[in-house]
């Protein structure tokens, strides 16, 4: 591909980007500074520095773009484990919507989304939900178990449409998860337009002194603790179900907590409390029980990773443009459907996306300066097929389902901020979990005595073999295909 077609092909992945976020953010709030109702930025930074740098900043950031490019459920074979339960609650789970008795706009609404039986945590968990007396839970399941389709069909059975108030209200962490999260509610409740919604977000204005008449209220912390209390737009003791959405993104942005808490003492004693979580790390145990009193508890395992379906291999080089000439050499040797390319910088990640377009490839470039939607946007044509190779930061990159990916390539071996290796993001950019991992390649390249130290511990660590492989030799390359 000559240099003017690279260009083509970057101002095309800009073009689907932009679409993608006027259509992901074409609400009617205009967009002012983050920081405003305390509310985390989702991207930025400057283009030298290495990804890892922007780690905190970038947690609410990577479950957004987990939720805009998921297109399906996470599979997993774990059984959901009920740590603590109300001695009220429903013994039982469900293996079918219909068993929960749902009103028919909304059965029709999860169907419509083609949904045709609940997840595993929404098994348990909805029973839970839904019943009378209300019971209050404490969820945690990775990102992509279904927990948000599980509170939102709970707080759909909940409300009265007769009643021209807010009575469910859910907070997010920041304004673009709570514009997904409403999108989900749009959608399941889609068959059951007497429900409306209402988001309070910045930007959101409304005229003082006006009441609320939507029955759902979804916002940041910032902005419904301030409609609740300073400008009482909403009565906080009419609220039936409050929900606190993605807990530990949450509490990783200072003031989040405080705010939330503040929001929860406002609610009548009656109030269902939902929590939910990815994680559940001792900071949102501990914010989890200040949130929500005589809970259940449940939790489903993340099904684990392993390297047991995978080749690896190493390659020797002296420098980076050895390495891109290996790179280049195994491309010519196997046919290679689509690969991940990792770099430790952004810089690096730019550099060999440009030199490997200059050879002709499809290239796409994840970098960290790019908004979170743009970032989607590039995954998405990836994953479409549209481009070959996916060169990306490790930072950028997380959170990204690579299962369809056959080849990993590590350009730079993962390294942690003291320069020791990162076994576990290695894992994370090349294993597969168990039982729904197809078998996989993956190539690292080593340049210096150091990363071949790096290596030499994350093959002891995993206790796994990684092959030498003679990337002038064109016969042995190809038969690593096989
Ligand atoms: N019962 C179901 N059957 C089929 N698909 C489902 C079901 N429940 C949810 N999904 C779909 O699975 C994907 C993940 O669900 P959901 O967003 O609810 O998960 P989550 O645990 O809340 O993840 P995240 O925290 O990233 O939002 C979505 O695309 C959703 O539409």
């Amino acid at each position: 591909m000559a240099t003017d077609s690279w260009a083509l092909a970057v101002d095309e992945q800009e073009a689907a980007a932009e679409s993608i976020s006027t259509l992901q953010l074409n609400e009617k709030e205009d967009k002012q500074k983050p920081e405003e109702n305390g509310e985390e930025a989702v991207a930025g930074g400057d283009a030298d520095k290495t990804d890892d740098n922007d780690d905190n900043e970038d947690r609410a950031a990577q479950s957004l773009l987990n939720k805009l490019i998921r297109s399906n459920l996470v599979n997993t074979t774990n059984q959901v484990e009920v740590l603590q339960r109300d001695p009220n609650s429903p013994l039982y789970s469900v293996k079918s919507f219909e068993e929960l008795r749902l009103k028919p706009q909304l059965l029709q609404g999860v169907y419509a989304m083609g949904f045709n039986r609940p997840s595993k945590i929404q098994e348990t968990a909805l029973p839970m939900m839904l019943a009378e007396p209300p019971q209050n839970l404490i969820a945690q399941s990775q990102s992509g178990t279904g927990k948000t389709a599980a509170f939102v069909l709970a707080m759909l059975s909940h409300v009265d449409p007769a009643n021209k108030w807010p009575q469910c209200l859910c907070v997010s962490p920041t304004y673009e998860l709570a514009l997904q999260t409403g999108k989900v509610i749009e959608q399941m409740g889609k068959f059951y337009p007497e429900v409306k919604l209402m988001y309070a977000i910045r930007g959101n204005k409304l005229e003082r002194g006006m009441k609320l008449q939507e029955q759902i209220v979804i916002g940041t912390p910032g902005t419904v603790l301030d409609w609740c209390q300073k400008l009482r737009f909403i009565d906080p003791k009419k609220i039936k179900v409050f929900v606190l959405d993605e807990a530990d993104v949450m509490i990783a942005t200072q003031g989040h907590q405080d705010q939330s808490i503040r929001i929860q003492r406002m609610l009548p004693k009656t109030c269902q409390m939902l929590l939910f979580s990815a994680t559940f790390e001792e900071s949102v145990w501990n914010f989890a029980k200040r949130i929500v009193p005589d809970p259940n508890i449940i939790k489903l395992k993340r099904e684990e990773e392993t390297l047991d379906t995978i080749k690896q291999y190493y390659v020797n080089c002296n420098s980076r443009e050895e390495k891109f000439q290996a790179l280049c050499n195994i491309y010519g040797a196997i046919t290679i459907a689509q690969a991940m390319i990792f770099c430790h910088t952004r810089k690096t990640a730019a550099w060999l996306a440009g030199e490997l377009s200059k050879e002709g490839h499809q290239v796409a470039l994840l970098s960290g300066e790019m908004v979170v939607e743009q970032r989607a946007a590039v995954i998405d044509r990836f994953r479409q097929g549209k481009e070959k190779v996916l060169v990306t930061t490790n930072v950028c990159a997380r959170g990204i389902d690579v299962e369809q990916v056959s080849v990993v390539i590590n350009f730079d071996l993962p390294v942690d901020k003291d320069g020791n290796p990162d076994n576990e993001t290695y894992l994370h950019r090349i294993g597969r979990t168990g039982r729904f991992g197809k078998r996989g390649l993956a190539i690292n390249m080593v340049d210096s005595k150091a990363s071949m130290n790096i290596l030499n511990r994350i093959q002891e660590h995993f206790n796994k073999k990684i092959e030498k492989l003679d990337t002038d030799d064109l016969d042995e390359i190809e038969k690593i295909a096989n």
